[in-house]
């Protein structure tokens, strides 16, 4: 039955061969199927997987969509923007049983923009399967959640303290609960968020599959995961293999802080791009950048975590429809947010850890596609990315004087 929640699927205008598989380290065991159809799923699946406009698995998908639809636990970890929430969506889809009416799938993001992209991934997938789906996300009405939870939906896609909170009024019932996913594992597994998800896994069923989803999987994190997954498919990516190869990076070194704003206004004029994100490391110096960008005659949007929820999906709508080339805005949008359009990234301030970087330029060359990221670097900085360079095994080069011949 269709529901409001449930739009009918817009076909994803792509027809792009899947990203060239990297060297994966799999499990013993794990095969790498290589079309949707020999894939074992369900004929109202496989019409969503190919009305999303979806014509050949990528890499991560040959290998990790079997062994989820089997009920193993699976880390999967692939480079960004190559199909892992497309991954678990696919799976999710399949393995729930749309003739009941309970919440079957738990997926948890870090942020509420991300669960909600993922919540719209999984309607448009299993349209044809009648899967119904809820993002369950801080900041937005308390009413709703109550009202789709009620109603009856398979699938859930939150944020960890909006979903323990449903848990715990009993309006999210977790008796049901046969997968859970934690997209953005090593985020969801760290600092912030550890302390919420331990709570929330205790009411969940003994019996729970857990897959892990990531492109970064720090080793301490990895170590953790013994905890709380059952003899885990490992399909994991080399260090040197994770950067994209359509990805070209560079660095502008800028003496001074306030010389950055003009490198800025000098690339953004002079770079034919169709969409770009520029990321600070803080909330203030977004806003302060945007007002001044803006003062410049710039049309940019500008988003970061306080902004209230509805003014944060307005700014992220008309981004996603054009209406703006330029995204200012902090780590919110650093990972999993995808959006086709976007080919520049830039570090107005660089990332504090490594895996933030390789999150950042995720948001580039997504499927594919060609992207650029260019990081503005002080003196004092050169070694960071130097660090990152070498970590990754990947090249950073100095940006040409034209900014136009970066793309
Ligand atoms: N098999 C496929 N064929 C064509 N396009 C695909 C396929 N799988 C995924 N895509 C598209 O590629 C883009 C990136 O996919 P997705 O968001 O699933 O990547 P991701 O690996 O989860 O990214 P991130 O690391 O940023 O979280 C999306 O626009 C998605 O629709």
């Amino acid at each position: 039955m269709a529901t409001s929640s449930m739009a009918r699927p817009v076909p994803a205008t792509r027809s792009r061969p899947p990203a060239a598989a990297a060297a994966f380290e799999t499990a013993p065991g794990v095969e790498a199927v290589s079309s949707f159809d020999s894939m074992g799923l369900g004929d109202d699946v496989l019409r969503g997987i190919y009305g999303h406009g979806f014509d050949k698995p990528s890499a991560i998908q040959q290998r990790a969509v079997v062994p989820i639809v089997r009920g193993r636990d699976v880390i999967a970890q692939a480079q960004s923007g190559t199909g892992k929430t497309s991954t678990f969506a696919l799976a999710s889809c399949q393995i729930v049983d749309t003739s009941r009416r309970d919440v079957q799938v738990l997926i948890l993001s870090p942020t509420r923009d991300l669960a909600s992209q993922t919540e719209r991934v999984v309607l448009a997938i299993g349209y044809y399967r009648k899967v119904l789906a809820h993002a369950c996300v801080g900041g937005k009405s308390m009413g709703e959640d109550i009202r789709k939870l009620e109603h009856g939906v398979h699938v859930v896609s939150g944020t960890p303290g909006r979903v323990l909170d449903m848990i715990k009024r009993r309006t999210l019932r977790t008796r049901a609960i046969k997968l859970l996913v934690l997209d953005e594992a090593d985020e969801m597994l760290s600092r912030g968020f550890k302390d919420q998800i331990y709570d929330l896994y205790r009411f969940l069923p003994p019996e729970l599959q857990v897959v892990l989803v990531s492109a970064t999987f720090p080793t301490e994190i990895l170590e953790m995961t013994g905890r709380f997954m059952t003899d885990p498919i490992r399909i994991v990516v080399k260090r040197d293999e994770l950067m994209l190869e359509r990805v070209d990076q560079y660095m502008v070194p800028v003496e001074r802080e306030d010389w950055k704003f003009d490198t800025l206004c000098d690339l953004y004029d002079n770079c034919p791009i169709s969409q770009g994100v520029v990321f600070c490391n803080t909330k203030r110096k977004v806003e302060w950048l945007a007002e001044k960008m803006r003062d410049s005659n710039f049309t940019v949007s500008f988003m970061h975590g306080e902004m209230p929820q509805k003014e944060r999906d307005a700014v992220m709508a008309g981004f996603r429809s054009g209406a703006t080339r330029l995204m200012i805005t902090t780590d919110v949008w650093a990972r999993g947010i995808d959006v086709e359009q976007v080919c520049l990234v830039v570090n107005y301030d660089l990332p504090n850890s490594r895996e933030l970087y390789v999150h950042r330029a995720g948001r580039v060359g997504r499927f594919g596609r060609k992207g650029v990221v260019v990081n503005f670097v002080k003196d004092k900085e050169i070694q960071i990315l130097r660090d990152i360079e070498q970590y990754y095994g990947t090249n950073i080069s100095e940006c040409p004087e034209d900014p136009a011949d970066i793309i």
